[in-house]
């Protein structure tokens, strides 16, 4: 039977791409080296695959950034401002991802794959444009690698109906577009011939809603390449689920393999559909999107039936989606209590799953380590932690007025004003300031036992003495402390609070060399001591501003960690609340009068499937209300957002009812606020003025220009000025400049 997974982590075991790519770009090593890593990770890829006993190797997937760039670079989609610069190959490659100072050429926009928290490179197609199959694809490359080495390979790429409607055009119709890409996908499917066995297509947009343009052209696109000679089978790969309107142009697609998301499509819906005769079937039976093991009982189960109407010749097993979404190895975890590691499956244990339902299908596994797997799943769902009486007995309780401040936004505003005493065009920041590498070298050190905790916390109370000073002298309106013990904004909480455990060494790419280490939810949550009270005071204490006190949400908390399978999402996002709620009522009696709940992921939890949007949206809110309306009317609350596209959800949002909520706003130029003035949207907005995922330092003039587009959609009384997003990726050097430029700007606005 074959085996085999959609993609596998490209950052190595041990984040040897990051480190690889960093040394790279700052010029410590060469080209040769990186590629040298690279191949080598991606040899190591196809090992773990081959060892875990797949029986094809996914070849391609890997990537030195983001595989959508790959493809665009592959297609020779290159903007016209990238070919001026005379770049070429890996330069050019980076440049696209990066930008590129020298000329001052921004980036290609980046966004959210899906409902990931993975980030792509979006491909810009302009009149200019000129479609042209590199001569060797990284595709090819990887293909004969793995081939070489003696493995029977399945080629991943991704496939042009998503690659095109991922896209963003500028003076031209993307769609035109199309003959062009199809011709070069045609190519590049006879260069693969006799070297893989089989090419996989993946197009997770058929997880979304599509136009009767972009159904006509996956039919047409679909009709020419399976109709193409001299290319190998086709698997058309759904992932992310498959809706229910996209299923007739999925089935009639005549390639000889369908991929579909068993563990987003219930397979009874599967069971009802005709799959043609001599189809092929990939059911993706273990999950992609999370860290637990599979029940493989019921994995059989479904599998069976699945198998009772095509029979096992037709069947192939499969990840649901690819596993660059979990971390790479449990090799690596040695912290972890045993029973939690016992329950745990990272991509390569993930890899071992897939054989071991194929040999229990087949009759031949070895039933001692099915049982022991088994009972490891058992022992996790029935430990303590996971049920704790007086957690679940506040949920129970849980009464209407928790769910709302006591006084309507206009007066609470009021209230606040009288004390807060703020200009018009009030500046703050989103509340990171930059993570330099001393401050992650001292966090290392201290972890490691290297240095002593007195020794730590004296270390971030100087940093949080800086970075007070640099805001004072900036002349910023409302401090933070800038969170420099905070390694990660959901890590940092999680670490925090019980029910949740964290990692060594759990890497999941965000984006290019950025990763993240999501926690894991496997307990009941609550809050046992203080989870940020010490750094606010500290940072209170230092001067006489208002300092904002900063927390992260609970909807953020929950998309950005791997959650328990044994209670529902909205259980989980209360007991979250709940804790918050706690934590603002503490940081309140201490002082604080500004106190931010940061929810980044509200908009891109938003579900694929419209039908289940709302009721996800009615407990995502409800659980922010939960969080943040235990404090007393004069505490303003802001909440902050970015990445966000609100038009959708707009209503949500203004019933979220915070006091302030910050937005990036500065890449659309204020154009997005368009939604909050069409919605009358009530309470108070600070867009970003500041793109702070480039280096350059915007100027007084042009920050000056942005408010007074913003003051065009939003009365100036209830405009905040702040940046896009947090600062910790930037360097100090940028951040002053720009920053004295924000707080310029707004003070010359008030004088007009
Ligand atoms: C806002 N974003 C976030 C998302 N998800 C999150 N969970 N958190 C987010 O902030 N999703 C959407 C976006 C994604 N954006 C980013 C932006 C930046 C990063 C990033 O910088 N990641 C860091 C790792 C951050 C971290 O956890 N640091 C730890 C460990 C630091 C470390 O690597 N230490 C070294 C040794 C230190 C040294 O000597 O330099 C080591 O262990 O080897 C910490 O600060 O303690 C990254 O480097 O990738 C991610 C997402
Ligand atoms: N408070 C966080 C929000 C990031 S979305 C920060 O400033 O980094
Ligand atoms: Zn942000």
């Amino acid at each position: 039977m074959e085996t085999h997974v959609i993609g596998f982590p490209r950052i190595g075991p041990n984040r040897e791409l990051k480190k690889a790519l960093e040394s790279y770009w700052k010029g410590q090593t060469t080209e040769h080296q990186l590629k040298e890593i690279k191949n080598k990770l991606i040899s190591e890829n196809h090992k773990t695959q081959a060892e875990a006993g797949l029986s094809l190797i996914t070849a391609g997937d890997f990537s030195l950034y983001d595989h959508i760039l790959d493809m665009a670079f592959n297609l020779g989609l290159i903007p016209e401002r990238f070919q001026k610069t005379g770049l070429q190959d890996t330069e050019l490659y980076f440049a696209l991802a990066r930008g590129y100072k020298r000329e001052n050429t921004p980036a290609q926009a980046m966004l959210k794959w899906f409902d990931t928290n993975y980030h792509y490179i979006v491909p810009e197609f302009e009149k200019k444009s000129v479609i042209k199959l590199k001569e060797k694809t990284h595709i090819e490359e990887q293909t004969e690698l793995a081939k070489s080495n003696g493995y029977r390979v399945k080629a991943a790429i991704p496939g042009p109906i998503t690659f095109i409607s991922l896209s963003t055009e500028t003076d031209i119709c993307k769609w035109d577009f199309a003959d062009d890409i199809i011709e070069a996908y045609q190519e590049l499917l006879s260069r693969l011939a006799g070297k893989a066995e089989l090419v996989q297509l993946e197009e997770p947009i058929l997880a979304t809603e599509l136009t009767r343009q972009q159904k006509n052209i996956f039919q047409k696109a679909y009709d020419i390449l399976t109709k193409a000679e001299n290319r190998p089978p086709i698997m058309l790969t759904s992932y992310f689920g498959l809706r229910e309107e996209n299923t007739e142009i999925f089935f009639s697609s005549e390639t000889e393999y369908l991929h579909i998301d068993l563990c987003r499509t219930d397979y009874r819906r599967l069971l009802s559909k005709n799959i043609p005769d001599n189809t092929k079937l990939s059911v993706g039976i273990i999950d992609g999107r999370n860290i637990w093991k599979t029940d493989l009982n019921q994995a059989l189960g479904i599998i069976q039936k699945i198998e009772n109407k095509l029979g096992r010749n037709r069947l192939l097993l499969s990840s649901s989606c690819s596993l660059i979404h979990v971390p790479v190895s449990l090799r690596t975890e040695h912290l972890l209590e045993t029973y939690l590691k016992n329950s745990l499956s990272f991509a390569e244990e993930k890899c071992r799953e897939i054989s071991l339902l194929a040999s229990m299908l087949e009759g031949k596994e070895d039933k001692n380590i099915i049982k022991e797997h088994q009972s490891h799943i058992k022992e996790r769902l029935q430990h303590p932690a996971s049920r704790i009486e007086s957690v679940r007995k506040r949920i129970k309780e849980l009464t209407e007025d928790m769910f709302s401040r006591t006084k309507p936004f206009e007066e609470r505003k009021k209230i606040q004003q009288e004390y807060l005493n703020l200009p018009l065009y009030p500046t703050t920041t989103i509340g990171s300031f930059p993570q330099t590498k001393e401050i992650r070298k001292q966090r290392q050190l201290y972890k490691k036992g290297e240095i002593s905790k007195q020794e730590y916390i004296q270390f971030i109370k100087q940093q949080i003495n800086r970075i007070i000073k640099e805001q004072e002298q900036i002349g910023l309106d409302v401090l933070v402390h800038g969170e420099p013990e905070r390694n990660d904004m959901v890590e940092y909480f999680a670490e925090l609070l019980p029910g949740y455990c964290t990692t060594q060494n759990g890497w999941v790419q965000s984006y290019g060399s950025r990763c993240v280490k999501p926690p894991i939810i496997h307990g009941d949550i609550y809050r046992s001591r203080s989870l940020s009270g010490e750094w606010i005071k500290y940072a209170q204490s230092l001067t006489k501003k208002p300092v904002k006190a900063m927390l992260t949400g609970p909807v953020t908390m929950l998309k950005w960690s791997f959650v328990r399978d044994d209670l529902s999402m909205e259980e989980v996002a209360y007991q979250i609340a709940l804790a918050l709620r706690d934590e603002t009522k503490e940081i309140e009696k201490e002082g604080s009068t500004i106190i931010q709940i940061d929810e980044p992921a509200i908009r891109e939890g938003l579900p694929l499937e419209k039908a289940e949007r709302e009721k996800y949206l009615k407990w995502a809110i409800k659980a922010f209300r939960l969080a943040s309306s235990g404090v007393k009317d004069s505490t303003q609350i802001h909440t902050h957002m970015c990445y966000s596209d609100f038009a959708e959800i707009i209503n949500w949002i203004a019933e979220m009812d915070a006091d302030v909520i910050s937005i990036e706003a500065s890449r659309s130029k204020m154009e997005l606020l368009k939604t909050f003035e069409e919605y009358q949207y009530p309470n108070d907005i600070g867009p970003g003025v500041y793109d702070v995922h480039s280096p350059r330092i915007p100027t007084t003039e042009e920050i000056k220009k942005l408010i007074e587009r913003a003051a065009k959609y939003i009365k100036k009384e209830k405009l905040w000025i702040n940046p896009d997003c947090g600062l910790k990726t930037r360097d100090w050097a940028e951040v002053i400049p720009a920053l004295k430029n924000m707080v310029t700007a707004a003070q010359e606005m008030r004088k007009q």
